[in-house]
């Protein structure tokens, strides 16, 4: 079996003591074999079948994405500076009608590209046509965990129609691309799907054993609605449903009370925080540290580039580290090695990757990055986990491997044909918006 030596090189393993220091680590075909401070020792120069100079470069795990819409990354820019419901309903909604399985193709395509480039090697999609958005991920040789989110204003059959086809898409993608792919069950969010719908989705994902996916607690209309509609506030009706029960993950969780709080951390719910997204629709901002502080495990979103506006990670690190501080006027919430976590372990542990990606550590998958740090922002050395926080912007990522397969060499995508990708994106785009 080929075996990579990565020498010389500075490392940031996001192990539990967060170390950082210069050092090796060998790749033996999908897994991280061993990693240390200092020289590569003898017995690894001669177990190498190929070598790395890791000079100029910082190794940490690859960034996982845990909430998004890939495929809408065809409609970035489309409709700005609105609010959540009249962007959803009179811009979003309309043109992704008129979406075929081509353009999820291309506009997750264009997303795949975008992510790699800038760090992330596992990500959550919840759409639709995803058996097109499996393709990209079996091709670019990322890892994601997809989901087939489901609006449930319609009639009978259409609904019907729709939980089957999230049932055959987890049938038959769940485990596909050698493992790197993994499927959750989704009503698209509790203001979108009535109760005994949603009921169904639950019963669904215990029948295959998968877990959930939602959005919940967006904005404060939301809130409101949903205790008119139905008596509960979306925590505890989405509780009531039996949500909880299974391991679910829940996207923005902005608007929340002490009791729900509470709730969602004795459940074990994962919440995916986007904060680019909830400040540009003006959602309002997550209470993530005292989210944190319950114990909940926090994760970070991008959502999808139309309302982000590009699904680079790294500016959700920084954002998350920043935004808090500001708004709790205490500037010890989130230091940087937490939003670090958030951007990595946190994220593998909310979709079920815990101990499989989000670490460099002996025998967990090859899923790491590499940024140039040979540049002005990353000088002096003072601390590396403080300049990947509040220095480091994707642009920053020069090599990626998912799987111990290099998919990213000095910036040039190694899987998806860029250029192609580009002008099919835009071509799709130029249709859709006539
Ligand atoms: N068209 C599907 C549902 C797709 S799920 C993904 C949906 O999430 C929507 N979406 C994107 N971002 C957000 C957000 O922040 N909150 C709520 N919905 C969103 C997006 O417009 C898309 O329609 C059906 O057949 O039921
Ligand atoms: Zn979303």
């Amino acid at each position: 079996m080929s075996r990579l030596l990565i020498d010389n090189g500075y490392f940031v393993t996001m192990d539990e003591q967060m170390p950082q220091y210069q050092g090796w680590m060998s790749i033996e075909g999908d897994r991280i074999a061993a990693l240390g401070e200092g020289k590569a020792p003898e017995r690894e120069i001669e177990l190498a079948t190929e070598t790395l100079d890791g000079s100029g470069l910082l190794f940490m795990p690859g960034l996982v994405n845990t909430h998004g819409h890939a495929a809408m990354s065809l409609l970035r820019g489309l409709a700005d500076d609105l609010a959540l419901q009249d962007w959803l309903q009179n811009h979003m909604w309309p043109t992704e009608a008129k979406f075929t399985g081509d353009d999820v193709y291309w506009g997750s395509a264009l997303a795949a590209a975008e992510m790699i480039k800038s760090g992330t090697t596992t990500f959550v999609d919840m759409y639709d046509h995803m058996h097109r958005v499996g393709e990209v991920v079996e091709k670019s040789g990322m890892r994601a965990s997809l989901t087939r989110g489901v609006i449930g204003l319609c009639p009978e059959d259409v609904q019907k129609a729709k939980l089957a086809d999230a049932i055959q898409f987890a049938k038959d993608w769940h485990g596909a691309a050698n493992g790197r792919i993994s499927v959750m069950i989704s009503p698209h969010a509790p203001y979108t799907c009535p109760p005994d719908y949603i009921l169904k989705f639950v019963e669904a994902a215990h029948e295959l054993d998968l877990a959930m996916h939602t959005h919940m607690s967006e904005t404060i209309a939301e809130v409101e609605q949903n205790v008119r509609d139905y008596g509960y506030r979306p925590v505890e009706h989405l509780d009531r449903l039996g949500m909880f029960g299974r391991p679910t993950l829940v996207a923005h969780a902005v608007h929340l009370n002490d009791e729900e709080i509470a709730l969602l951390a004795e459940r074990n719910v994962y919440v995916s925080h986007n904060p680019v997204s909830n400040l540009k629709l003006a959602s309002g901002v997550a209470r993530v540290p005292e989210l944190m502080r319950a114990g909940v495990t926090v994760s970070l979103g991008t959502d999808s580039a139309a309302s982000n506006n590009n699904l680079d990670l790294f500016q959700e690190i920084t954002m998350a580290a920043l935004l808090h501080k500001g708004v709790s006027g205490d500037p010890t919430v989130i230091p940087a090695a937490e939003a670090l976590r958030m951007g990595t372990v946190n994220g593998a542990r909310s979709i079920g990757l815990g101990g499989v990606t989000g670490q460099l550590k002996a025998g967990l998958k090859a899923d790491f990055i590499a940024l140039s740090i040979a540049q002005a922002h990353f000088v002096p050395l003072t601390d590396y986990i403080s300049h990947l926080a509040y220095a480091a912007r994707g642009s920053d990522v020069a090599h990626v491997w998912v799987d111990g397969k290099q998919l990213l060499r000095d910036g040039q995508l190694l899987t998806l044909d860029e250029e192609k990708i580009l002008a099919e994106a835009e071509r799709c785009f130029q249709r859709l918006k006539g």
